[in-house]
Order: structure tokens, then sequence, then C-alpha cells
């Protein structure tokens, strides 16, 4: 492939300008490393006011979300090749250099392009003072290429610690999806938290066909009966603008579909955690078909009022609550099916969010149990008898899906598993009936779902 030395640098009168698109990267990184903001949401509002577009827009969002995947991995080889411990540096010389080591060892910028925007972006954000410290370790980063700094880096490691510095992922990841995959598939899971998700639409059942999207250019895919994978803008999609149809995950649809297809008595439908909607507007369509009525919960105010507007398409919409899960304002026993979609740590989603793997921790995740918990409880009081439950993270960590299942089981014995089938994902069902999917063996993000059935009597 061609080389591509990213946008064109631009200098006046002497002065150091930064292209749009590199400044639009460093911004972003300043604000995910200063004020943990997500990347998703910063960039494109930065794209969009330095007027950013195409070709040059694809390059800042590869260059953000890239260095930010990769991040743990850079600031080890920015250490090895300045001596100085990430720490050591100022925060916003530190952004310069990760970007400087993306396009340096990841992206097709010749390594003089790499260098020389890396020294005029710090000559201008941080200052002159520094620009030759950013030259002297740019030239080092830039001497070899990524996998003889991996082999470098993992050398006295053992073979998690090496395959965390090859995948880019924090050690505990490494060994937490070690703990669940067989050992041929660790690397390919991990590798695929590297590349980017495809972009799929799911139609809100009676307000949209799916025929209408291929009709569009979208493609029909197995694993997404509701669905169909969209290239390109998807607010350009028929049916997006006016909510008939939402961008979704086909692991979220298939969760929401296997709660729907259960075995279960008429009568109303509840999402528990409902916020941004996404689930929501696709079970209140399946709902609505069968002649029941979905109502979604949510104690999150801003939330609440993206779940109002994933189901705003809908002839009467369905009832949005603000409510607290642990204390939900419902009578014991009232629903006949209900989603507890419970707050994670979203390692599921590692593709979505490139900086999240560095800012989490096994704490975080110890820290999220007893809610995980509370609401699987809750969700069960709420069930009527007979009625379902699913039970679906965004994360495959034991912790937080078998653990959290098993404890609440030991717990109450007005409760019984039901296995979830997905003809969509066959292998994705375990002996236990549980369901994990993953990126790299379905696709989807890496979802987690378990049925539970209120027993008749406690
Ligand atoms: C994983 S998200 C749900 C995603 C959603 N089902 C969808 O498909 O768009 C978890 C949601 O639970 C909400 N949540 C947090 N604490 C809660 C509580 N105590 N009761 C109910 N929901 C809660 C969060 O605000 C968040 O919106």
């Amino acid at each position: 492939m061609a080389e591509r030395r990213g946008p064109a640098r631009r200098r006046s009168h002497g002065r150091r300008r930064i292209d749009p698109a590199r400044r639009a990267a460093y911004r972003t990184l300043r604000e995910v490393s200063e004020h943990d903001a997500y990347a998703n949401l910063v960039l494109p509002e930065a794209l969009r006011g330095a007027g950013v577009s195409g070709r040059d827009a694809a390059f800042a969002t590869e260059l953000t979300n890239g260095t930010l995947r990769a991040l743990g991995s850079y600031d080890l080889i920015i250490e090895a090749a300045s001596g100085r411990a990430p720490g050591e540096f100022d925060p916003p010389l530190l952004d310069v250099l990760r970007l400087g080591a993306h396009q340096a060892l990841a992206m097709r910028v010749p390594d003089h392009a790499a260098v020389a925007a890396s020294v005029d972006l710090a000559g201008v954000e941080v200052g002159e003072r520094v620009t030759g410290l950013v030259n002297a370790v740019m030239r080092k980063i830039a001497a070899r290429d990524l996998p003889a700094w991996t082999e470098l880096l993992s050398a006295g490691e053992d073979e998690l610690g090496a395959i965390a510095i090859r995948t880019h992922h924090p050690r505990w990841i490494v060994q937490a999806y070690a703990d669940l995959l067989p050992a041929d598939e660790l690397v390919a899971a991990l590798e695929a938290n590297n590349a980017p998700p495809q972009t799929w639409l799911t139609v809100r059942p009676g307000l949209a066909e799916v025929d209408e999207l291929v009709a569009a250019g979208a493609a029909l895919d197995p694993i997404a009966p509701f669905g169909a994978r969209w290239s390109g803008d998807p607010s350009a999609a028929p049916g997006v603008r006016e909510g008939r149809v939402g961008v979704q995950d086909p692991g979220s649809q298939l969760v929401a579909l296997a709660l729907a297809r259960g075995d279960a008595p008429a009568g109303r439908w509840l999402d528990l955690c409902a916020g941004p909607g996404g689930k929501a507007a696709l079970l209140a369509g399946l709902a609505r078909e069968r002649g029941d009525e979905l109502i979604a919960a949510e104690p999150q105010p801003h939330r609440v009022r993206l779940v109002e507007r994933a189901l705003r398409a809908y002839p009467s919409p369905p009832e949005v609550v603000v409510a607290d899960g642990t204390a939900p304002p419902w009578a014991a026993g009232s629903f006949a099916r209900v989603l507890a979609d419970v707050p994670c740590s979203g390692l599921g989603a590692l593709r979505r969010r490139p900086e999240a793997r560095w800012r989490r921790d096994p704490e975080d995740i110890a820290a999220l149990r007893p809610l995980q918990e509370t609401l699987l409880g809750s969700a069960l009081d709420l069930a009527e008898p007979g009625g379902l439950v699913a039970y679906v993270t965004c994360s495959p960590h034991r912790a937080e899906t078998a653990e959290v299942l098993d404890a609440v089981l030991a717990a109450r014995a007005d409760a019984e598993p039901v296995r979830a089938e997905l003809p969509e994902a066959p292998a994705a069902t375990g002996p236990d009936g549980r369901v994990q999917l993953w990126p790299h063996r379905d696709g989807t993000d890496a979802m987690f779902i378990a049925l539970l059935r209120k027993r008749a009597t406690g």
C-alpha cells in the first residue's frame, strides 16, 4: 500500500502550524487524558468544529482511536525510548509523543513525517523548549517497527504479559479472557477489540422493514434478523432520522430477542435499566406485535430523555419512568417479562470505546457487583409467577456474569435457570444454558445473557 503522510503540515511566516486533523486528534486525547472524556463523543465535535471531513477525518479518527487503544503499549515504548516513566512527562507532552508513536508505528505515515509533525505539534501546543526532546524521542521510537518494540518489551514477561503487550491490553483483561476462552482463541479474541466495529442498523418492529434498508444498500446478515450492516453515515439510512430504525450492534439485538422469544405469560414487559434505549426500542415493537406493552425505567434523567428519543417513533410511545431499579415503584409480580441489562464494566464493547480498557480496573468490577445482584433480585421480584427475567451484561467477565447469577440463584428458591436459545449464534449457548457472544466468533459485542423463570411458588 502507498505511504500516507497524513494531512499536509502547514507553516506560515516561520511559525509552526498544525494541520486541523492532527490538532483535532490531539485535543481529543487531551480531553480523554485530563477529563476522562469519551473519544467517541469529543472527536466528532472537534472535527466538526475544525471543518475536517472526508479523508482527513478518517485520518484523525484512526490517529485518535488507534492511539487510545494501544496507549499502554505506547507508554512502555516512550519510556524505553526516553528513559523516563510516563508520569515524569508533562501530560500534554506525553500525549504528543503517544500520537507520534501511533503515526510512526501503526499508520502509513513515513517516519520523517511522524517525527516532524510531532515536533511541530509539541512546539505549538507545549512550547519550543520541548521540541528538541520530542525530536530525539520520536527518532528513537521510529528506529524500530512495532513488532520489534513489542518483542523487546516482552523480554522477561510471561506468556500473558507478552500477549498483553502484543495485543495492547492491560494484563488483568488478558487474564480474564484467558479464564473464559480456549488458549488457541485468546489472541484472536483480544485482537478483535482493536478493529473498529461495523455499523449495524435495527428496525423497530411494526415501524420499518429490513427490506427498506437493503433497498438502500444495507447488507443482510443472518446474525441480525431485525437489522442489516450499513456503510457510511447511519443518519443517511432510511428511517434513522425519524426513529423507525436505530443504530445497534447485533449482540444487543440478539439478547433482546432471546427474552422476547422465551416462553412467558401474556402481560406487561419491563426494561428495568433502559438508558439509552436501544433494547427498549426493539422490545417495544416485539411486545406490541403480541398485544403486550413495554414500560422502560431508568434513574438518570438525561438517559431517560435518550430512551424517550429512542421510542419516539412509536404511536403513543411506551411509558418511560424515572425509577431506581433497586427500589422499583411497582408491586411484586407486575410483569410477564423483565430485562435487567445492568450497569457493567463494558469489557464486551472495547471495540467501541478505545480508551475504556485503560480506564477500568478489577476494583471497578468488584464495586459493581452489589448493584448487579440487587437489580437482578428486583427483576425477579417484579416478574409474575411463570414470568421470564433476562440478566444481561455487555461484559464477558465472570464476576459480572456467572458469579452474580450463581450468588442470586443460591439465595432464592423462587427462580430457576432457563436455556436461552439463539439460532443465529448456536455455539454461543453454553451447557448451562447461558449465552456468551464474542466479537471474534460472532462479529458482535461480547454480550452475555441468562434467562431465569420465576417459579409459581417460592
Ligand atoms: C447497560 S446500560 C443499559 C443499556 C440499555 N438497556 C440499552 O440497550 O440501551 C445500564 C443502564 O442502567 C442504568 N442504571 C444505573 N443504576 C441503575 C439503577 N439503580 N436502576 C436502574 N437502572 C440503573 C444506567 O443509568 C444505564 O442507563
